[in-house]
Order: C-alpha cells, then sequence, then structure tokens
C-alpha cells in the first residue's frame, strides 16, 4: 500500500447506543505514521470513534455501526477481528495491566496467545524490543519477575504501551492515556508517543487542546457527535476556520 495513503479512511460513520445516536456520520483520513489527536468537550464522542475503530462494540448488543472503516484499504467490519486486535492496539485511560503476572509476561502473554513467536529466545527479543520502544526497559530490565502491581501508575502505562507495541501493530489507538498521571509520567508518555510515530500510526483521544497541540501532527474537533474540524494541528491552533473550533481552543467550550 503506498506510504501517501491514508491507514484509516472513516467513512459516514453513524454509531447509535441505546438508540441515541453517538456519532451522525463522522468522515476521516488518518494519516501513516502521524500522531493524531481527536480533541472534544466530555461526551461529544471521541472514545466512541475509537472504539468503532477495533471493533470493541462487537460485544455490546445494544450499539448499532452504520458506515465503513478501512484499514489499509480493508474494511476492518469484514476481517477477522482477531486480526483487526493484532493490528490495532490500544492503550485505556486507566493503566490496565495483568496485576499479578510478572512484567515479562505482561508483555509476553498477547504474542503467546497469539502464537507470534516460535522460540523462547525470540519471546525474550520481542519483549525486550517492545519494553525498550515503550521507553521502560531501564527501569525494569532488572525485575522482570517483578508485579505489574508494584510499579507506578506511569510504569504500568508504559506496560501497557509495551504490551500494545509487542504484536507490533500498524496502528496505535490511546484513549485519554495521561489523563490518570501526574506531569512527569505524562511528559514521559507524550515524549513516547512522539518517538512511536516513526514505527507506526498514532490516533490519541484527548480532553485537552494543549495536549493535542504538543504531541499531534493532526486534530480532529469533534462536537456532538460529529467533526467540525479537522488538519494540520498548527492550522487548527493558529487560524481555526470554524468559530466553535476556536472557542474551544481557547478554552471556552
Ligand atoms: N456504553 C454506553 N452506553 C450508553 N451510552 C454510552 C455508552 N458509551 C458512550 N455512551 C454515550 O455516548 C456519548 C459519547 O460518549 P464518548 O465516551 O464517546 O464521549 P467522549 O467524547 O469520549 O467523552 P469523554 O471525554 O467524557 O470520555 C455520550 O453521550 C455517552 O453517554
Amino acid at each position: 500500500m503506498s506510504s501517501d495513503k491514508p491507514i484509516i479512511e472513516i467513512r459516514n460513520l453513524k454509531v447509535r447506543i441505546a438508540g441515541k445516536e453517538v456519532l451522525k456520520g463522522i468522515n476521516l483520513e488518518i494519516p501513516r505514521n502521524k500522531v493524531f489527536a481527536i480533541m472534544g468537550p466530555s461526551g461529544s464522542g471521541k472514545s466512541t470513534i475509537l472504539r468503532s475503530i477495533n471493533r470493541l462494540w462487537d460485544l455490546y448488543p445494544e450499539v448499532e455501526i452504520d458506515g465503513e472503516i478501512l484499514l489499509d484499504g480493508k474494511d476492518v467490519y469484514a476481517m477477522k477481528d482477531k486480526e483487526v486486535r493484532r493490528l490495532v492496539g490500544m492503550v485505556f485511560q486507566r493503566p490496565n495491566p495483568f496485576p499479578h503476572m510478572s512484567i515479562f509476561d505482561n508483555v509476553a502473554i498477547g504474542l503467546k496467545m497469539n502464537k507470534l513467536v516460535k522460540s523462547k529466545e525470540e519471546l525474550r527479543e520481542r519483549v525486550e524490543w517492545a519494553l525498550k520502544k515503550a521507553y521502560l526497559w531501564d527501569e525494569v530490565k532488572d525485575e522482570l519477575k517483578k508485579k505489574a502491581s508494584q510499579l507506578s501508575g506511569g510504569q504500568q502505562q508504559r506496560l501497557c504501551i509495551a504490551r500494545a507495541l509487542a504484536l507490533k501493530p500498524k496502528v496505535l489507538l490511546m484513549d485519554e492515556p495521561t489523563s490518570a498521571l501526574d506531569v512527569v509520567s505524562t511528559k514521559k508518555i507524550e515524549e513516547t508517543i512522539v518517538e512511536l510515530k516513526k514505527d507506526l500510526t498514532i490516533v490519541i483521544v484527548t480532553h485537552n487542546p494543549q495536549q493535542a497541540a504538543r504531541i499531534s501532527d493532526y486534530v480532529a474537533f469533534v462536537y456532538q457527535g460529529q467533526v467540525i474540524e479537522v488538519g494540520p494541528t498548527s492550522e487548527i491552533f493558529t487560524r481555526p476556520k470554524n468559530k466553535l473550533t476556536e472557542k474551544y481552543v481557547l478554552g471556552k467550550v
């Protein structure tokens, strides 16, 4: 697939949850190897977009989805769900490592379950690779058998990033990944995100416009289930075309 083609294309995405229209026909093109931020006030539908991309709604019978989401040109709803989850990783608002499992096993488990490595040596190498990519390796390399619950909140979130990266996804979805963290941990995760775009595409949901401005290349402003404005981050923040976007970036919505 040529590198100038968007990695994700969302076409006329409509989502109804328990009869309520939460997304009202969203169109987005997400370029590859960039950080793409989705920002907007609480309840605007940001998380719903992410959950539609990696089919997290599959288990919710009250959720109806219409429209198309293409990953590298392929309709994700026509793919096997397991395949979608391997290609599209996700990191949630609250760090959710398997608390009683070791640091090593937290990263290794997806690789084992998906049979993505052929030997113990390859497994060890991939775990080390993922922990390095998530900038956690130096802090944990001598205590890989320690339980994940013994790590700090920020370290747990970087462990979750490593767990997702271990499967070598094409896209990493991040749903307000720093909102439960302190300033220092937030800074580390933001630096990690910016580094990661060399390897994959990142779609990050944030309710914090400053965060979108700091780390993203493109940004979509979502309001009441619609994309109000989308474009390069520098343009959205310096020359917004829509009054509502302007108000939001100035902190007035
Ligand atoms: N499981 C659910 N059941 C019923 N309604 C839901 C469910 N999930 C989301 N909604 C509704 O969908 C709308 C959009 O929610 P969503 O979580 O996507 O917004 P958001 O922009 O991510 O908000 P926040 O920043 O607060 O996380 C909200 O009105 C919410 O109440």
